[in-house]
């Protein structure tokens, strides 16, 4: 899963950072080959031009073009063999017509520039005019033949235009070429259904021999980079880069990690936290308590249960650095609740390893000090799963615990390593019952046996008798039954964190407070 996540987040990262450069650095490559082609327009409407006026020096040079039937012959011969010249007019000197090698063609015409209309070739030998038809524009050349009359000769351009565009950008631009007044003397405009919009980028070459410039207007997807082959072959590429980068993120990160090292990271981001689960009065359901239960918050969210890290802390020697964190973290916050119930008993898990360690009573000492809570709400819950070393320190540490105050309650009782002798010699207050017998205490006979003997033992020995894992009320009714006085289960509660339990309390309280079981000063006493 982490794998497949590692590949499918790179494989996104790569192809988004390639799409950002390859747009950038694409479409600007795109721009400057579309500027490129607005040259190409240009040039080619040079030569068009260039031509024009070569036909217009040969005819002045050839002798009197006077609008005589051999003039006009030469005219027409010359507008025949070429092919953007449509037409060729003898003119005045105001520019009037007065005669054309094809005279129907006059009756295409819809107005006439006048010379002062006319815009002049840098050489000063053409001037080049707009030539209004009916059927759209017409791109007129004139050359003077001497002071009186002129040549103009009328081209159509506008085919030399159509391939300027490569084939997949020629439905998306208009290429047009205008005069300095702005005038369209020639362009290629797509057909009209798929013409560019209003919205389009021009591009724009302006010639320093005649009075003309061409343009291009794109639409500005057109410059978009993801009709490419390039951009397809670079994000391609992108993928498969992702790809090998999330597989080796994957295997970073699926790296054996060092549990213990784990732990220790864990430990100083104080990642472990203290869960409460209520004790209650079997009979009335009064909340008398809670015992903490560790829980790793992990930075993911995720929440690991007690018994996936608590035997590796132990091995590792991590049990009471994490004991000790979690129990602090868990009287500071309960310091008021537990400050105005003063029979409220918070108690905690302790290793028979820890109990025994140097320096463990003076530890706890300083840490329930600190808290300013009194001794005698602190429970030592100390499990019978592990054998207890040595049971005489055992007892000495017992001992002078519970002539601090503190109380010690023997931990799983029944399906653990010691036996009655050391339950009658450890000097425990507490037993807790295993929820091995509660579950088994409303079907068979036996378990109700254990419970009773286990009962009589703690009266025997003036201990008080709590029964874990109560998950139905008939399991209270069979554990009062046997003369059990308190428990902990899923019936009232699963463990909570701190900011939960507290809320808990809260209700708890004040429902018991409103049907008069229990008062605040009673609370307080
Ligand atoms: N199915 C069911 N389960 C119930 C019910 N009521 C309580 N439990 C669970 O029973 C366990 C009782 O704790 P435990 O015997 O001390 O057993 C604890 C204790 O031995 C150990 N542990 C937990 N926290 C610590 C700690 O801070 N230090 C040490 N040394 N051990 C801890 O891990 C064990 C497991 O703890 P949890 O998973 O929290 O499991 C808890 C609790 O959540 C119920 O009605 N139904």
């Amino acid at each position: 899963m982490l794998r497949v996540g590692a590949v499918v987040a790179s494989v996104g990262i790569f192809l988004a950072g390639a799409d950002f450069a390859v747009t950038a650095l694409i479409g600007d490559q795109t721009a400057r080959q579309i500027n490129e082609l607005s040259k190409v327009a240009l040039r080619r409407s040079e030569a068009a031009i260039d031509s024009a006026g070569a036909i217009l020096n040969r005819l002045v040079a050839k002798g009197p073009m006077d609008c005589s039937a051999g003039a006009l012959q030469a005219l027409r011969l010359h507008v025949y063999q070429g092919t953007i010249v449509k037409d060729i007019r003898t003119v005045d000197r105001e520019g009037s017509v007065l005669c054309a090698a094809y005279s129907e063609t006059l009756e295409f015409d819809n107005g006439w520039a006048r010379r002062e209309e006319m815009f002049q070739s840098a050489d000063g030998q053409l001037r080049l005019f707009r030539v209004p038809q009916f059927t759209g524009a017409a791109f007129g050349v004139l050359r003077d033949i001497d002071g009186q009359r002129s040549l103009a000769a009328i081209l159509r351009i506008d085919g030399n235009l159509l391939d300027v565009m490569p084939v997949g950008l020629r439905t998306q631009s208009d290429v047009t070429l205008t005069l300095p007044n702005g005038e369209q003397v020639a362009g290629y405009h797509p057909d009209a259904s798929s013409r560019p919009p209003a919205q389009t980028v021009a591009f724009t070459t302006v010639s320093d021999r005649y009075p003309l410039q061409a343009t291009i207007h794109v639409r500005p997807q057109s410059l978009s980079a993801r009709q490419d082959m390039a951009y397809l072959l670079t994000m391609l590429a992108a993928g498969v880069l992702g790809g090998v980068f999330g597989l080796l993120l994957a295997s970073y990160l699926n790296r054996p990690v060092d549990p213990v090292a784990e732990l220790d990271r864990a430990l100083a981001a104080h990642e472990f936290k203290p869960y409460v689960q209520p004790t209650f009065r079997l009979k009335t359901g009064d909340i008398i308590g809670g015992e903490i239960l560790a829980r790793w918050e992990k930075p993911d969210g995720r929440l690991i249960p007690p018994m996936s890290f608590i035997p590796l802390a132990e091995s590792s020697g991590r049990i009471e650095k994490l004991t000790w964190q979690i129990l602090k973290s868990a009287l500071r916050e309960l310091q008021p609740e537990m400050r105005q119930d003063k029979l409220f008993k918070l108690s905690v898990n302790i290793t028979p390893r820890h109990l025994l360690g140097d320096g463990f009573v003076d530890d706890l000492r300083k840490v329930v000090a600190s808290s300013s809570v009194s001794t005698r709400q602190v429970v030592l819950e100390v499990t019978e799963r592990e054998e207890l070393a040595d049971l005489n320190k055992a007892t000495d540490v017992v001992k002078e615990l519970g002539e601090f105050g503190f109380r010690i309650a023997l931990d799983d009782v029944g399906i653990g390593h010691s036996g009655l002798s050391t339950i009658q010699r450890l000097g425990a207050r507490i037993l807790k019952i295993d929820k091995f017998f509660v579950d088994a205490i409303t079907r068979d006979q036996s378990a109700v046996v254990v419970v009773q003997m286990l009962v009589a033992l703690a009266r025997e020995l003036d201990m008080s008798v709590v029964a874990e894992g109560i998950e139905q009320q008939e399991q209270v009714d069979a554990l009062i039954a046997c003369g059990v006085e308190e428990g902990q289960g899923y019936l009232v509660s699963p463990p909570l964190s701190l900011d939960r339990f507290k809320q808990f309390l809260d209700v708890h309280n004040a429902s018991a407070a409103a049907e008069g079981r229990i008062s605040k000063p009673e609370l307080a006493a």
